[in-house]
């Protein structure tokens, strides 16, 4: 399976959003992430509806919504009007995870299902068979920069395993502390989306260059 790059735009240089999502998209990006944060569910806030209605304006790859949100039943619909491809909610933040999950399909929009880096995969064993996607996340959700928490590799095959296991068809997506040293390990886990912020926007390597090492990863990041 090809490795699918989404460049979190959570630390893209907000006054340069435009040219930088450009120039990710001809580097070969896959996806636009976009990290919404509440100051609730996570200690920040972030952005809304009205970044996604322009990024769309702007760029033809999907745009992939982490919605870090309490209540996201109250926003997915925005969401979906505003012209996410893929929503992805909390399922530590959902009370009702299938309703809100039919929410998110009643759009003909693509459904994901996020869990923190503690949460077990039991959470979200009924509803796998309604999912395009999986969301694990390998930091506590908050904030870009943050190292990758090792033990989620090990989460990221068992969730590989039940998915072989099951024939289902839902993709593997990794959020949080992904650089050039940890991708290959991560995808050999059995990741097939990698999500990486501060190793595409914050890299001395330029954009084209970072995205391509996170697509290909060199076996040994020290030949780097
Ligand atoms: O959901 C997120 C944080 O909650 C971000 O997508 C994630 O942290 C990306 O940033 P980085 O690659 O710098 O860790
Ligand atoms: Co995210």
């Amino acid at each position: 399976m090809m490795t699918l790059v989404a460049p979190s735009i959570l630390s893209a240089d907000l006054l340069k959003l435009e040219e930088q999502i450009k120039a990710v998209e001809a580097a070969g990006a896959d996806m636009i992430h976009v990290d919404v944060m509440d100051g609730r569910f996570v200690p920040n806030i972030t952005m809304g509806p009205k970044i996604v209605e322009a990024l769309k304006r702007i760029t033809s790859i999907p745009c992939d919504v982490h919605l870090m949100i309490e209540e996201p039943e109250k926003y997915i619909d925005k969401f979906a009007q505003a012209g996410a491809d893929i929503l992805t909610i909390h399922q530590e933040a959902s009370l009702h995870l299938d309703r809100n999950i039919e929410a998110i399909t009643a759009h003909d929009i693509k459904a994901g299902v996020s869990l923190n880096p503690a949460t077990p995969l039991e959470q979200i064993k009924w509803v796998l068979p309604k999912l395009d996607q999986v969301l694990l996340m390998s930091v506590n959700p908050g904030f870009g920069g943050q190292k990758y928490i090792p033990y989620v590799s090990g989460k990221i095959s068992d969730l590989d395993k039940i998915r072989k296991a099951g024939k289902y068809s839902f993709m593997i997506q990794v959020d949080g502390g992904i650089n050039h040293s940890n991708a290959k390990q991560v995808l050999d886990s059995g990741a097939d989306i990698l999500v990486a912020g501060s190793a595409i926007f914050s890299s001395k390597l330029g954009l084209e260059q970072a995205i391509k090492l996170l697509k290909y990863p060199s076996p040994d990041p020290t030949s780097i």
